[in-house]
């Protein structure tokens, strides 16, 4: 199997469905976010803190580059898809599911999370951006699943079904 990496927007899921996934497949899962903490041993928060965004959107696109792993599933930062070296990496390893989720169930779910900083501190500007991303996630997926009122394991069982049914599963 291709990797298959997941997209959306933050807290439509991909981190919770790439768990799931890697129960149901047996692939190991890895999340970007996580490999990118790892590296630099600081946290999302911390990183956006101390060295700004640019500084995190470079880390991003290093982790991705010549990406060294196969046959995984890979749950990405919410902003993976605002630079095309990022998409070109992806495409060359692996297919690109999107998680499409509503602002309001987003809402719903982020509703006390303080980790993350593009969630919690750009003063309602989070709409927007909802808006211009949702439109790059759409260009770019191979495949899309709607989110809404579903169970992670509901979602990725609904993944597989949807790679078996375009023969993507080899
Ligand atoms: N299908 C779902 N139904 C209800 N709650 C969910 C669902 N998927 C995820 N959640 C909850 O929403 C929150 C965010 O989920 P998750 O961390 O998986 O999102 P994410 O897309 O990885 O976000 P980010 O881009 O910020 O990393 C978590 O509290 C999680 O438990
Ligand atoms: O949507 C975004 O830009 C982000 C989402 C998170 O996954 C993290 O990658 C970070 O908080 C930025
Ligand atoms: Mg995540």
């Amino acid at each position: 199997m291709k990797n298959l990496f997941l997209t959306g927007f933050m807290g439509s899921g991909k981190t919770s469905v790439g768990a799931a996934l890697s129960e149901l497949t047996e692939v190991p899962v890895l999340d970007t976010d996580q490999m990118i903490e790892e590296k630099y041993d600081e946290s999302i928060k911390e990183i956006f803190r101390k060295y700004g965004e640019s500084t995190f959107r470079k880390y991003e696109t290093e982790i991705l580059a010549d990406f060294p792993h196969k046959d995984c599933v890979i749950s990405t930062g919410g902003g993976i898809v605002g630079k095309r070296d990022n998409i070109d990496s992806m495409k060359k390893s692996g297919y690109i599911i999107y998680l499409q989720t509503s602002f309001e169930e987003i809402a719903r779910r982020l509703k006390n999370d303080t980790s993350r900083p593009l969630w919690n501190n750009n003063n309602g500007e989070t709409k927007t951006l909802f808006d211009k991303r949702i439109k790059l996630y759409e260009e770019y997926a191979d495949i899309s699943i709607q989110t809404d009122y579903k169970s992670a394991r509901e979602i990725a069982i609904e993944i597989l079904a949807e790679l078996d049914k375009q023969s993507l599963r080899e």
